[in-house]
């Protein structure tokens, strides 16, 4: 997101204190102080011990083997052909919701969830059917299950290809009608013919590769796609202008998406070859359909082969399935055994994984992570919530928080650390303890934008040994007065910083005074003039009022002059203990900070 943008790098020497085990195993649940309905994973809803198993609604038929890894893990209500109501009567009781092409997950579905759903997955490739838009909005994960139908895709296409060519559906329909029609059905050659993929991504790949097999010459249009990787199986990637013009035969692959709609329409089919035949087993909005019909009555288009259609199944009269010069089916790409076990396997997988709290490989609407970084980041990803947690408590009410300034500090390259998921933590730490809303790796970025939450990270380049990720983080609330005057640090913003020691998160500075305090438990933060016994007389309030302190540390800006005590208690303190450590003469002022 703009807003959000790395700023500027630059190198100081690295301190030689860091210990960090960067190999800590990925605990699934990832659990703040919070009441448990509102207890979150660190990407999406997990079913704690404690929790019932979380409910996958399966909406459209799915293999077997999906079925039973989803069974094996969760409740599992199996409910096809849902109304659009039904679909946001029952959505309130599902975590997960399982769909193909058929069912529309539109906003109302997220609105209807209460927040509850947690995971969308499309078992299949195409997300045309699902709000993103909505989904990350309500923190709701979107995966898919991309590779398993490809080949079957392909192979649909060139199947109608060749039968489109060859009048096979038109011809059978005749013989069965009591006719011999030979001279009728004459076809078309494929061999030498010029076909035109569009979209030259994973099936309009497969489907170049099948008519080169066919001795078909095939280009390609695909703005996206990098020209190397079709060079190495004989394809050239031209303009769009140019595919339409020189094809014989087009056949399309790109995903339905605001710039492609009807990217096929009056104009376009004007300034293809006469006599043109066309494949889609994409999405039928891709094309015009009533320009197609006008192109096919016009003799522009000599033939169609639709698997696919704007409206889905079509009208009983639609002009285009009627059509003479139309083979139609009805959405049957991905409609293999084959395929449809893999599906259901793939999506399976990646919903289970998403409700475990693992990082979907799959994920549409987040940032994929790879497990190993995940891993590696894991006590950074930690420590980056709790400092937004502190800063935003150390902000004076009525301040309102709108710049937030993110300081990395690694001997790493800044392409080698990947800091959304620390920015989405913090930005967690940040929302949560002063709203309702819960934040997660999908809906962070945007959750921050829609509250007028900047939040721009820098870069500070280390030298030394990249081995560890990172040797501290900070983050700094800008233009806001503070509850504790001493937070706000000389350039004059509210500053915490923490660093991973032994991989338990630290505070290491607030404002511009040193502390070192472990960020478990919670936080009294104490401003005092330095003199001897202060430690031990807080530390008696709080062993009278039976508060077990698991730590404490002094920064201090000289000997005897102003200095900030951090102390990590176990347990909340009674406002009585607080004010006895706030009526402590040398204490200048204190916060109490939960984690
Ligand atoms: N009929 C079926 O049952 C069936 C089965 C599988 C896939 N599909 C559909 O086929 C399409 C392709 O699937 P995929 O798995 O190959 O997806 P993919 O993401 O691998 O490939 C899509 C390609 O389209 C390209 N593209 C994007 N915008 C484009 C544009 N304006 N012009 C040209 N190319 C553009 C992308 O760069 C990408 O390379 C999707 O629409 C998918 O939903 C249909
Ligand atoms: O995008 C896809 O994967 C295909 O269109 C398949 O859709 P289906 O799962 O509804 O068959």
């Amino acid at each position: 997101m703009a807003a959000n943008a790395i700023s500027q790098t630059f190198r100081i020497p690295t301190p030689t204190s860091l210990s960090l085990s960067s190999k800590l195993p990925l605990s699934p649940a990832f659990s703040v102080s919070l009441p448990t309905h509102r207890r979150r994973s660190l990407v999406v809803y997990v079913s704690s011990s404690l929790d019932a198993k979380p409910t996958v609604l399966v909406a459209e038929k799915l293999g077997e083997a999906g079925l039973k890894l989803l069974k094996d893990f969760a409740n599992v209500d199996c409910s096809y052909n849902l109304s659009p109501e039904e679909l946001c009567t029952k959505i309130s009781l599902c975590d997960a919701l399982i769909v193909r092409s058929g069912t529309k997950v539109s906003r109302e579905v997220f609105e209807s969830s209460g927040g509850r759903l947690k995971v969308v997955g499309r078992a299949g490739v195409g997300i045309d059917n699902v709000d993103l838009a909505a989904a990350t909005e309500h923190g709701c994960l979107v995966v898919n299950a991309p590779t398993a139908n490809t080949v079957a895709a392909a192979e649909h296409g060139i199947a109608l290809l060749a039968s489109m060519a060859r009048n096979v559906a038109q011809a059978d329909a005749s013989i069965k009608a009591g006719k011999w029609l030979r001279s009728k059905y004459v076809g078309v050659s494929l061999v030498g013919k010029t076909l035109a993929v569009m979209g030259f991504g994973k099936v309009g790949t497969e489907v170049a590769r099948r008519a080169k097999g066919l001795g078909m010459n095939v280009i390609a249009h695909d703005p996206y796609a990098p020209a190397d990787r079709a060079r190495a199986i004989g394809v050239e990637l031209v303009s769009f202008d140019e595919a339409i013009a020189t094809a014989d035969f087009i056949s399309l692959h790109m995903p339905l998406t605001p710039a492609t709609s009807k990217m096929l329409n009056d104009e376009t089919f004007a300034k293809m070859k006469k006599g043109v035949r066309i494949v889609n087993v994409a999405r039928g909005g891709v094309i015009d359909e009533d320009a197609l019909v006008r192109a096919l009555d016009a003799g522009i288009v000599a033939q169609a082969a639709l698997d696919v259609f704007t409206v889905e199944p079509p009208a009983e009269d639609s002009k285009l399935v009627k059509h003479e010069l139309v083979t139609a089916t009805p959405h049957l790409g991905a409609s293999t055994k084959e395929a449809q076990e893999g599906v259901a396997i793939e999506i399976a997988e990646a919903v289970v994984g998403a409700l475990k709290g693992e990082l979907a490989s799959t994920a549409v609407n987040a940032p994929m992570v790879p497990s190993e970084v995940l891993t590696e980041l894991k006590p950074f990803v930690d420590l980056a919530e709790k400092l937004g947690r502190l800063a935003v408590q150390l902000v004076a009410g009525g301040s309102g928080v709108k710049t937030v300034k993110v300081t990395y500090a690694s001997a790493r390259a800044p392409d080698d650390l990947d800091t959304r998921l620390l920015r989405a933590m913090i930005t967690k730490g940040l929302i949560e303890p002063i709203s309702s809303v819960f934040v997660n790796l999908v809906n962070a970025d945007f959750t921050a934008k829609q509250r007028g939450i900047r939040i721009t990270e820098e870069r500070v380049i280390l030298d030394g040994s990249p081995e560890n990720p990172l040797e501290f983080i900070q983050v700094q609330i800008a233009n806001v007065e503070s509850r504790f005057a001493s937070a706000i640090s000389d350039s004059g913003e509210i500053t915490v910083e923490g660093r991973v020691k032994d991989g338990v998160p630290h505070l290491t500075k607030v404002g511009s005074f040193e502390v070192d305090v472990s960020l478990e438990g919670s936080i009294i933060l104490c401003r005092q003039v330095d003199q001897p016994g202060m430690i031990g007389k807080v530390g008696s309030i709080l062993g009278e009022e039976n508060v077990n302190v698991s730590f404490m540390s002094v920064g201090r800006i000289a000997p005897r002059k102003q200095a900030v005590m951090a102390i990590g208690v176990d347990d909340q303190p009674r406002k009585e203990t607080l004010k006895r450590i706030g009526d402590i003469p040398a204490v200048e002022e204190f916060v109490f900070l939960k984690l």
